[in-house]
């Protein structure tokens, strides 16, 4: 084994030789090399105010690094108790680590690595649901912030009926508060949802009120569910990475993180207990967060969908290898320019859509933090109906362009039958894998009876002339490819030069995402324009 003090092998200068990796604990910090920022604040003193539900790596990436850095500059108020959901892996690497670990951020000129060390403390509700009641519980818990996926608000009987679920477990813990006279605390999602405060407020409430109506009514007077829009693109890690964390940077991680330098936060202003400071660290308080959510979720997620499926069946792994791809890169420039972007506001604070679809294809092409297609492609079941099929509901109701949404959605479709363009398998990660399979293949033996899927495809469902080209998207898929389905679509386009926040139809409240699932609304949107010309 190398040590740190012997000299380089001959012929070798000292500053290309490797250091010795470090392993991460609060004991080593000082012995990290000087490219790694270390957390130069009392751990120990951290008031343990805040429950985040859900460690995953967005959470480390994002939520975790603004409260580290209120702890950085002085703030000791604001500590985090993580708790995992149920990833034992994760629980033992940071309880190895004294809860320490690294965020990498890459960009194109830039690679820099940051150990966190916020984390007062953390636990694992599959293992230690009492010690988690008894954190949300306590008086110094303030604020409980959740990233649990958009799956993890849908209760099903099972779910809510297992004592030991995350929301039973914050149920719980509210009633604990009220019968002690603790005061509430605010609950913040920081999942990519639309209404995300109120779909968490539904989910608690609903629990609340099967238990008694005095402990509902205290959760609606005493607890806020503030809305909030995140965005920082995190990656899946992987072995490799980890090595090479650890070659760039000396520094042993069992659980790093890697992500972009882009970060944003944007929160409602509606907070029942002390707000922390975050607007000190680039956090934006807004009275309503709505339009952010939906400019973010329809213009990033919604293109991410479109990267994921077109390309995978394409034959690519990462976003950057498809954003390399020309014609792909061509049809997400399009995608978001002509058909998703004029259907949003274009006058928000902070939020030049022109400025931001620019950036957004800079992210989206970024080689350096490896961005895994599969990752995009998971839970379409959820994903779509929130992040593009909205966008197609509304171009098609209003007469505006939606050909290059029906392809992406035509794409989901055959790439939800499980093989991809040469017939080689393909995993679909969606808890509704075998009915998007099933519906995938209905709708190619007989689109006379619509999509189907009403829960998923919303008032788009029966919509015969949609299934219809959605049909051909996926025979031509399998007939053209990716490339020779996109190409003439791209030349035949109206070119579109100006800027587009001009164009923005200001229609969009009518067509938030739960528009989609208005089951009262039984006919079907007009078609969109330009989907009788020749490719269809
Ligand atoms: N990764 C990103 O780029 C990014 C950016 C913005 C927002 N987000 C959001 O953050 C959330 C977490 O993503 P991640 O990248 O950390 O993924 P991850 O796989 O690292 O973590 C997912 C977390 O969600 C939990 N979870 C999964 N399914 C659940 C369920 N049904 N009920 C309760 N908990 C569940 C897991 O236990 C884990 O803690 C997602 O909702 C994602 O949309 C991610
Ligand atoms: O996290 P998901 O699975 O809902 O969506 C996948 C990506 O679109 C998403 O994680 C983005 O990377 C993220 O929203 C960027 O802020």
């Amino acid at each position: 084994m190398t040590h740190l003090l012997d000299p380089p092998p001959p012929g070798v200068p000292a500053s290309a030789v490797p250091l010795p990796a470090v392993p991460l604990t609060d004991a080593t910090l000082a012995e990290l090399p000087g490219n790694v920022a270390v957390p130069g604040y009392d751990r120990a003193g951290l008031v343990p105010a805040v429950v985040h539900l859900g460690v995953g790596g967005f959470h480390r990436a994002h939520q975790a690094v603004y409260f580290d850095e209120l702890a950085r500059r002085g703030n000791s108020e604001w500590g985090v108790v993580g708790v995992g959901i149920s990833n034992r892996e994760l629980a033992a690497a940071l309880r190895a680590q004294d809860r320490l670990f690294t965020v990498v951020t890459r960009g194109a000129d830039e690679s820099a690595a940051r150990v966190i060390g916020v984390l007062a403390e953390h636990l694992l509700l599959a293992d230690q649901a009492d010690a988690v009641r008894n954190r949300l519980s306590d008086p110094r818990t303030r604020l409980v912030t959740l990233t649990i996926t958009g799956d993890g608000y849908a209760l099903d009987d099972s779910q809510s009926a297992a004592p030991d679920s995350l929301f039973e477990v914050l149920v719980d813990a509210l009633e604990l508060r009220r019968t002690a006279g603790v005061a509430g605390f605010t609950v913040l999602p920081c999942d990519n949802l639309p209404d995300s405060g109120a779909t968490a407020e539904r989910a608690v409430l609903g629990i609340a009120r099967s238990r008694n109506d005095e402990l509902a009514e205290w959760i609606e007077r005493n607890v806020s569910f503030p809305d909030s829009m995140v965005d920082r693109i995190t990656p899946s890690i992987t072995s490799e990475d980890r090595e090479r964390i650890q070659g760039e940077f000396a520094v042993a991680d069992r659980c790093p993180v890697i992500t972009e330098p882009f970060t944003q936060w944007v929160i409602e202003d509606d907070f029942s207990t002390t707000r922390p400071p975050l607007d000190e660290v680039g956090v934006r308080f807004v009275e309503d967060v709505k339009p952010y959510t939906l400019i973010k979720t329809r213009m990033l997620n919604g293109t991410h969908c479109a990267l994921g499926y077109l390309g995978t069946l394409a034959g690519y792994e990462r976003t950057d290898q498809a954003m390399a791809d020309p014609v792909i890169a061509a049809f997400v420039r399009q995608l978001m320019r002509v058909e998703i972007a004029p259907l949003l506001p274009g006058d928000l604070p902070g939020m030049d859509l022109w400025r931001y679809q620019r950036s957004l294809i800079e992210r989206f092409s970024n080689p350096a933090i490896g961005d895994q297609l599969s990752r995009l492609c998971r839970r379409g079941s959820t994903k779509m109906p929130n992040y593009l099929l909205p966008s197609l509901l509304q171009a098609s109701a209003s007469g505006q362009p939606c050909r290059l949404l029906t392809v992406v959605t035509g794409a989901w479709l055959r790439y939800a039958r499980g093989i991809d363009l040469s017939g080689a398998p393909i995993t679909v990660h969606d808890p509704r894998a075998a009915e998007l399979r099933a519906a995938s293949e209905a709708l190619r033996s007989g689109p006379e009876r619509g999509i189907g899927l009403p829960d998923v495809f919303g008032r788009l469902a029966p919509d015969v002339e949609l299934a219809r080209r959605l049909r051909s998207v996926m025979i031509d898929l399998d007939k053209l490819g990716v490339v020779g389905l996109l190409t003439p679509l791209l030349e035949t386009s109206e070119p579109r030069t100006a800027g587009f926040a001009e164009r923005a139809v200001g229609r969009w409240p009518e067509f938030h995402q739960g528009a989609l699932a208005d089951r009262n609304l039984t006919s079907s949107p007009a078609s969109c324009s330009g989907a009788s010309s020749a490719m269809w």
